[in-house]
């Protein structure tokens, strides 16, 4: 095997063909080192921690020394891959003494290798080398190594056991120091689970508490809610009554207020021993003397006066209410006048010892916009300007820049005056704003005069915006606080000023000579007053005239030295007292103004659109009325109808009585005659008629002719054209040959070409005797104007409604009602003229209710018929005691008589009666008439 390891299996490169027997694989390339040192490198990376040692792989290693030993199958594929690198001659054989420094080599591997590190650390198993050391036959060297890697590998393993049985022990005493812990833990553990539901519980407890406080809360909140709006809505009740009687209070002390404030002499005047000329009466603090230099006193009253005692709390104290006006949203304005060196500044701005009206007024409207917090909400603007030599400048920007953009007065759409370009910072606290003031103050224009060493040589105008809101109202205002300091007034000879302070002595006297016109036009009540004259007036036009509280402090000099223009001071000051200023206008804001106006836009329309639906409503009542009168005499004309028809009714009673009446005398007359007696007239229908055989001649008692005269065709129009129409029939038709004549009360229609069954009457008798016995014209019209007309007109009440196709020739028990709708045309015919379809509807409902054509039927085919028969029974008696009157009267009937007597009528025979109904039969032809 020359020294091949032929058990472990040797893959040999032979021919580039690779020879497998076993995982190993023993490359040899002593040909072509860089390829192999370049493969072993690929191999050692590849195998990532294989046999080579860490320090193989560099261009050190001997070419005989690249043997290396990797898994065959598991690097198969890269080694076929590598395989062209590895050249091995087929003849080739690897001698013992080639393993020599592979050998060494690995002894090497072997002492470098930290085995117990790395059984430590990787849990190291021994290598295919090893693993077959036992059937191994290499060389002697090779052989001891070997079985000193076993001894090693042994000792190792041994140590290993050893680390295991202890790590077992480890693990043991582990597992009893774990139950040890666990059984000391468990009453602890259980404790804290204890504890742990307890806390479960508690937070249960905890959560239906706060459920339990969020419904309290809820429930508290909708029971309050109510109550909190109404506190609230009274309580900005109570503030706009607030406000209206403060308000009123600044009305009736005048909304142009003057207070004059004299300051103490100064050390100066005191050195120089100028005596005090004005004089202060404790008890009265509206008054004050000037004692002129002629000894003279002058009193001059003002709204109050502050000697040089009063501090600035006081003052303030008395303007207090004009501030506080702003937040209610009245535009207000205080202004210093006066002598240069008189205190002007000290009073409106002060030290900072003792606070000015500015500071305080400032501070007054943070305080009470956070008193108001909860009702109003509020926004402050803060500006600063001054008027010098008749410019604007602004004192918050920087007035460095010369080409900055000059400032001027222009008029707002609501007609206030506002400086366009003018700084307007959003202030949020006092501490805010009078750094601002402060900032703005320092770059004001001041000068040192003889008068006064810190002289004021511009007016100073400080701006506050007020913008409130109401919170429960929504109600929005938009009101302006100025805080003016003037400059002095002064003489320019007395300050003996020159030059630039001469040409601003001259600016700030001109302005404030348009300040005094302004004034006297406005006392005066001229209807020009000068505004535009100064810069400081223009600014200040709706504080002096509009709808603004004003308040002006007069500043004076107690020294004798200043007599002159303290005069001057308070007599201007008198003046503008003098000034009658109208009420403040609560100032809204311009968005406000506007959807006011759209209301007012609104309110019009809608009074247009009133006013409008006021007049369709006068009309629509007038319309009412006329409809009221006629719906009145319609009711009258319905009751009279009714009168009408009552008196109808008791008429057929008063019939129906006499028909009783009649009957008795019938039964009484019966009774005397054999043959009357079993005579039975039909009574309606003619299928109950006795037979003809017993009807007898017997004529009974005619009826004397009715009186019931008033029962006039007008009356009677119901009937009027079915009468005609009879009468017509009868006149034109000739009847030819007697026939049976059925006496029934209600005639159906006389059909031309059937059985006629009429309520006959003289007129029909007359009529078809004349045509039947040729009588002349003249004796039938003889006879005809003897007849009673109003009788037929009776009859003809019983007279059904037209008949209709469908019924004709039907018999009684077939009559229907007349249908509702010709009931209303009848109605309508009889009311020609109704005035309107409600009338119409009116009268419909008052028609009687008619049965439906079903009923109807179930009427007169069920047990009702009997009542029909009544009905027809009760008729035929009316109309045959209307036709014939009553006999009770018993007075025959002349006409008859003498119709009887006639020889036309001997002719014929009568063959029966019922009543004053007869049936009679012509002699020769067999007819029936009534
Ligand atoms: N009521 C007062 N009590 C104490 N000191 C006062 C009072 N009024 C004014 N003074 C003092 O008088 C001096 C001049 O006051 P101030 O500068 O306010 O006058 P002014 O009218 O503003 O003058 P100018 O018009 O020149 O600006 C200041 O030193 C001020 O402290």
């Amino acid at each position: 095997m020359n020294g091949r390891p032929e058990t472990v299996g040797v893959v040999r490169m032979r021919n580039r063909q690779v020879d497998c027997t076993d995982e190993l694989v023993f490359i040899r390339d002593d040909q072509k080192i860089n390829d192999h040192f370049y493969d072993v490198q690929t191999l050692e990376t590849q195998l990532d921690g294989g046999f080579l040692p860490s320090d193989r792989g560099t261009t050190e290693v001997p070419p005989f020394d690249s043997m290396i030993t990797v898994p065959f199958e598991e690097f198969k594929d890269q080694i076929l891959d590598n395989q062209s690198r590895f050249i091995v001659s087929e003849e080739e054989q690897i001698q013992e003494n080639d393993l020599k420094p592979t050998l060494t080599s690995l002894e090497h591997v072997l002492a470098n290798y930290n085995l117990d590190e790395k059984f430590e650390d990787d849990c190291f198993i021994p290598s295919p080398v090893l693993k077959g050391t036992s059937n191994l036959s290499f060389g002697p060297d090779l052989n001891l190594i070997l079985q000193k890697i076993g001894i090693k590998y042994n000792n190792l393993l041994k140590k290993h056991q050893a680390k295991n049985s202890e790590a077992e022990i480890q693990h043991a005493k582990f597992e009893i120091l774990l139950n040890k812990c666990l059984q000391e833990c468990q009453p602890r553990y259980e404790a804290l689970e204890k504890k742990h539901n307890e806390c479960h519980h508690l937070i249960a407890e905890i959560d239906m508490l706060r459920a339990k406080c969020e419904a309290l809360s809820n429930k508290c909140l909708q029971e309050c809610q109510p109550k909190y709006e109404a506190l609230k809505r009274i309580l900005a009740e109570e503030t706009a009554e607030r406000k209206r009687f403060y308000n009123e209070l600044i009305e009736v002390r005048g909304n142009i207020r003057v207070f004059c404030r004299c300051r103490p002499l100064s050390p100066e005047e005191t050195s120089k021993s100028y005596n005090s000329v004005v004089e202060f009466d404790p008890s009265k603090d509206t008054e004050l003397q000037i004692t002129c230099a002629d000894s003279s006193r002058k009193i001059y009253k003002f709204d109050h006066v502050f000697s040089p005692k009063d501090d600035q709390d006081t003052v303030f104290t008395e303007t207090l209410p004009i501030v506080k006006s702003v937040m209610d949203g009245f535009n207000a304005c205080i202004f210093a006048y006066g002598q240069t060196g008189t205190g002007k500044t000290f009073t409106m701005e002060g030290t900072p010892e003792c606070r000015g009206v500015n500071y305080r007024a400032l501070e007054e409207l943070f305080r009470i916009m956070k008193e108001r917090m909860a009702l109003m909400q509020y926004e402050f603007s803060f500006s600063m300007l001054e008027v010098y030599n008749e410019k604007i400048r602004d004192l918050l920007a920087d007035n460095s820049d010369l080409n900055a953009k000059k400032l001027d007065i222009k008029q707002s759409a609501e007609g206030t005056q506002e400086v366009p370009g003018l700084a307007e910072v959003q202030v949020r606290s006092i501490d805010e704003v009078w750094e601002m003031h402060k900032s703005g103050g320092r770059n004001r224009s001041v000068g040192s005069t003889n008068a006064n060493e810190l002289s004021s040589r511009s007016h100073s105008l400080v701006r506050l915006m007020v913008k409130g809101e109401n919170l429960v109202t929504g109600e929005r205002s938009k009101s302006f606080l100025w805080l003016v300091d003037l400059a002095g007034s002064e003489r320019a000879g007395k300050i003996e000023a020159e030059g630039e302070r001469l040409k601003e002595s001259q600016f700030i006297n001109k302005s404030l000579s348009a300040l005094g016109d302004v004034i006297s036009a406005l006392a005066s009540k001229n209807s020009h007053i000068p505004y535009r004259n100064s810069k400081l007036t223009h600014l200040l036009q709706s504080s002096l005239g509009g709808d603004c509280k004003t308040l002006m402090f007069a500043q004076i000099s107690p020294s004798l030295a200043d007599l002159g223009e303290t005069l001057c001071t308070l007599n201007f000051a008198s003046r503008v007292r003098g000034v009658e200023h109208g009420p403040a206008r609560k100032q809204s804001d311009p968005a406000d103004n506007f959807k006011l106006k759209q209301m007012v836009e609104k309110l019009r329309q809608e009074e247009k659109e009133v006013s409008r639906l006021n007049e369709s409503l006068q009309m629509m009542h007038i319309k009412y009325a006329s409809r009221e009168n006629i719906f009145r005499t319609l009711q009258e004309k319905i009751r009279e109808s009714e009168q009408a028809c009552k008196n109808y009714q008791q008429k057929i009673k008063d019939l129906e009585n006499q028909l009783a009446e009649e009957k008795k005398a019938r039964t009484h007359l019966t009774a005397t005659n054999e043959t009357s007696r079993s005579f039975r007239p039909p009574c309606a229908l003619s299928k109950q008629r006795p037979p003809l055989a017993r009807i007898t001649n017997r004529l009974p008692p005619l009826a004397p002719p009715h009186k019931t005269e008033k029962y006039s065709l007008k009356n009677m129009e119901n009937a009027c054209s079915t009468i005609n129409d009879v009468t017509k029939s009868f006149k034109t038709k000739h009847l030819g040959r007697a026939r049976r004549i059925s006496l029934s009360p209600v005639v159906c229609n006389i059909s031309k070409n059937r059985r006629v069954s009429i309520a006959a009457t003289e007129l029909e008798t007359l009529a078809t005797l004349s045509e039947k016995h040729n009588m002349n014209h003249s004796s039938v019209t003889t006879k005809l104007s003897q007849l009673r007309i109003p009788r037929r007109r009776s009859v003809a009440t019983f007279t059904p409604f037209q008949e209709t196709p469908k019924s004709k020739g039907k018999c009684i028990n077939s009559f229907k009602y007349p249908s509702t709708s010709q009931l209303q045309t009848l109605w309508k015919s009889r009311l020609p003229n109704l005035p309107s379809p409600m009338q119409q509807n009116h009268i419909q409902s008052r028609l009687p209710n008619l049965p439906s054509p079903l009923q109807q039927n179930q009427l007169f085919t069920s047990g009702a018929v009997n009542s029909a028969q009544h009905l027809n029974k009760l008729c035929y008696s009316i109309q045959k005691r209307l036709m014939l009157g009553s006999p009770a009267q018993g007075r025959p009937s002349k006409i008859l008589e003498s119709r009887f007597n006639e020889a036309a009528l001997q002719a014929k025979e009568i063959v029966g009666r019922f009543g004053t109904a007869q049936r009679v039969l012509m002699k020769n032809r067999r007819k029936s008439i009534m």
